[in-house]
C-alpha cells in the first residue's frame, strides 16, 4: 500500500460495544457504495499488525472473529493503550496510509482521541456514528461481560461526552438498517465525484 493520504470528501467514524455490529453495518455501507467510492479503514488494523509482530503471533487469526483475538484481548488493549498515551494519532496515521477513496469508513473509534484526531486533521470532512444493540442481541452474537474488557476504556471511552451525528440501533426489531442508513449514504454519494457515484457505472 502507498504512503500517500488523499483528502477524502467525507469520513464517518463509527464507534460502538463489541458485537454491535460494527463491521457488519460498515461492511453494508461499503458494499452500498462500491468499492471505489469508500473504504472501509479499521484503527485495529495496524495495532494487530505491530502486536503480532512483536510478540510473535499469527496475524490473520488476530485479524479474525474467532476466540484467538479474545485470547490477547485484553493484552492487546493495554499494549495498544501505551502506545497512544505516548502518541494518540499513532494508530489513525497508520490506518489513513494509502487510503485513497472519497469516502473512508472508519469502524472502530473507541476513544474520545481517536475522534478528535479526525475533527482535528478533516475537520470538515468528518462525522461520527455510533452502532448501538441490546445486551440481548450482543449476547446472541456471542457476547459475555468480560471484565477488564468490557469495562475498560476500550469499550466504555465513547460512552457519554459526544454526540454523534447519527446513532444506528442494529437491533433485529429496529428499522430496517437501509433505512436507518439513508441519510449516510445520500451525503456520501454527494461527497463522491459524480463520474464515480453513478449506480450505472457500477457492476
Ligand atoms: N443486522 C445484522 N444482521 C445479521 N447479523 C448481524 C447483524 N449485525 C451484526 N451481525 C453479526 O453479528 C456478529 C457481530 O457483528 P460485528 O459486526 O462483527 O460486531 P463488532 O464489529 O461490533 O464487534 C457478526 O457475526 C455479524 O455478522
Ligand atoms: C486491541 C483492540 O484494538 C482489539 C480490537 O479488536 P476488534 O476491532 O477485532 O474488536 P471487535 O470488532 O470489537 O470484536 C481494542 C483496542 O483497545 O484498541
Amino acid at each position: 500500500m502507498e504512503d500517500r493520504v488523499s483528502r477524502p470528501g467525507l469520513i464517518l467514524v463509527f464507534s460502538g460495544k463489541r458485537k454491535s455490529g460494527k463491521d457488519y453495518v460498515t461492511d453494508l455501507i461499503q458494499t452500498r457504495l462500491g468499492s471505489e467510492v469508500c473504504c472501509v479503514l479499521r484503527l485495529s488494523g495496524p495495532l494487530k499488525q505491530r502486536y503480532a509482530q512483536e510478540h510473535g503471533l499469527d496475524l490473520d487469526q488476530l485479524l479474525g472473529p474467532g476466540p484467538y483475538k479474545e485470547q490477547y484481548r485484553a493484552d492487546m488493549i493495554r499494549w495498544g493503550e501505551t502506545r497512544r498515551n505516548q502518541d494518540p494519532g499513532f494508530f489513525c496515521r497508520l490506518a489513513v496510509r494509502g487510503a485513497w477513496q472519497p469516502v473512508w469508513v472508519v469502524s472502530d473509534a473507541r476513544r474520545l482521541s481517536d475522534l478528535q484526531w479526525f475533527w482535528t486533521e478533516f475537520p470538515q470532512q468528518t462525522r461520527s456514528v455510533r452502532v448501538q444493540s441490546s445486551e440481548e442481541t450482543r449476547r446472541g452474537r456471542g457476547w459475555s461481560f468480560t471484565a477488564g474488557v468490557d469495562d475498560a476504556e476500550s469499550e466504555c471511552g465513547l460512552d457519554s461526552g459526544v454526540e454523534f451525528d447519527w446513532i444506528i440501533t442494529n437491533d433485529v426489531d429496529a428499522l430496517s438498517l437501509d433505512e436507518q442508513l439513508r441519510p449516510i449514504l445520500d451525503l456520501a454519494l454527494e461527497a463522491a465525484p459524480s463520474s464515480i457515484n453513478n449506480p450505472a457505472n457500477k457492476t
